[in-house]
Order: structure tokens, then sequence, then C-alpha cells
């Protein structure tokens, strides 16, 4: 096992988490979308609108299996990358996989006004994040090594466990 991967919500803050924590741990960073993004050469929002959700989620099992073979690193994924069993499984074995959990309630008043995550522009975005729970809460709970309250905590709270907790269990890998 040689990465440590982020997993969540939208909003629970991989992103934002995953960049401190690594410069924290002295690993290299990097954002599954980002990377998307790059490969792709234009946004996720704009991805998903002109290919559809099945045509993203090819992308972003490519990209997962290709980073995992890379160096350690510390990677935030994106929030549905969970969804497809083959990734589940690659993140098991590949990574120390933390799950940051934070409630449908919580996220809607980080997200009301967002207008990068496709799967938000909708009607109502706080049905949308409750239905998102209840989909995936039973599959970041299976693929995650270890849990942290990502919703109520301040940042640097959440950050400061997340290194505590990976120092307790032996350190961060080699970069
Ligand atoms: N624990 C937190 N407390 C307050 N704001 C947070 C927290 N975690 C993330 N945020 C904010 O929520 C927004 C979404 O975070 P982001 O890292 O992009 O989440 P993700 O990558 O999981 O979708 C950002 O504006 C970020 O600063
Ligand atoms: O929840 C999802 O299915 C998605 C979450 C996004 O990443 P974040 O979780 O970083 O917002 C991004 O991968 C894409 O918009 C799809
Ligand atoms: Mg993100």
């Amino acid at each position: 096992m040689t990465h440590i991967a982020l997993i969540g919500l939208p909003g629970s803050g991989k992103t934002t988490i995953g960049r401190q924590l690594a410069r924290r741990l002295g690993l290299p960073f990097v954002d599954t979308d980002e990377a998307i993004e790059q490969e792709l050469g234009c946004s996720i929002r704009d991805f998903f609108e002109a290919e559809g959700e099945v045509a993203f989620r090819d992308v972003e099992s490519r990209v997962l299996h290709r980073l995992t073979e890379g160096p350690p690193c510390l990677l935030s994924t994106g929030g549905g990358i969970v969804l497809r069993p083959e990734n589940r499984q690659r993140l098991r074995e590949a990574c120390r996989v933390v799950y940051l959990r934070a409630s449908a309630n919580d996220l809607f008043r980080r997200l009301r006004h967002d207008q990068k995550r496709p799967l938000l522009q909708v009607a109502d975005p706080l049905e949308r994040l409750k239905a998102l729970e209840a989909e995936r809460g039973p599959l970041y709970r299976e693929t995650a090594h270890f849990t942290v309250d990502a919703g109520r905590s301040h940042l640097h709270q959440v950050v400061n466990k997340l290194a505590a907790q990976i120092e307790l269990e032996g350190g961060a890998p080699e970069p």
C-alpha cells in the first residue's frame, strides 16, 4: 500500500484538506478531478454536459488506476469514485483510505452557491445531497480504512486529526 486517499461526498473537503495534509506529510498532492480536467482539456461540468456521466466515470476509473500505479501521493478523489466496484477494490488495495464524513445539511450550507459540480445544478440541491448520502454512505463506509468527522470541525482540526492518525499508524509513505 503506497498512497493515502480521501473519499466522501462533494464538499466534505477532500480537495482542500488533501492539499493541506499533503504539505504537512511531505507527500505530493494529486486530485483526481484536476487530473481528469488536465487529461480532457476542459472542465468536468462541460464534459458532463457534452458526454454524460457514464463517459465521465470511464475517465475517472482510468485516471484512478493510472495514479495508483504511480509514486506515493496524497490522492483526493471525486465524490462519486466509490460508485464502481472496481474503483472501491483498487482504492482499498492501493491506498490507506480515509472517509471524510459530513451530513447533507452541513454540505448544503457549504455548497448552496456552487456552480462547478454538475450533480448539484438542480432545483433542490439539498434533496440531491440527501439522495447522494443515502446511496453512497454505505459505499464510503465499506471502502474506508478509517473515518473522520468533517462536517462540523474546522479545516485545521480535520487536518490535525488526520496527521495524528497517520503518524499513529507508522507515518506517511516515502514519496
Ligand atoms: N471542515 C470545513 N469547514 C469549513 N469549510 C470547509 C471544510 N471543508 C471544506 N470546506 C469548504 O467547502 C468547500 C468545498 O471543499 P472541497 O475541498 O472542494 O470539497 P470536495 O473536494 O470534497 O468536494 C470549499 O469552499 C472549502 O473551503
Ligand atoms: O459526487 C460526484 O459524483 C462528483 C463530485 C465532484 O468532485 P468533488 O467530490 O470534489 O466535488 C466531481 O468528481 C464530479 O463533479 C462528480
Ligand atoms: Mg474535490
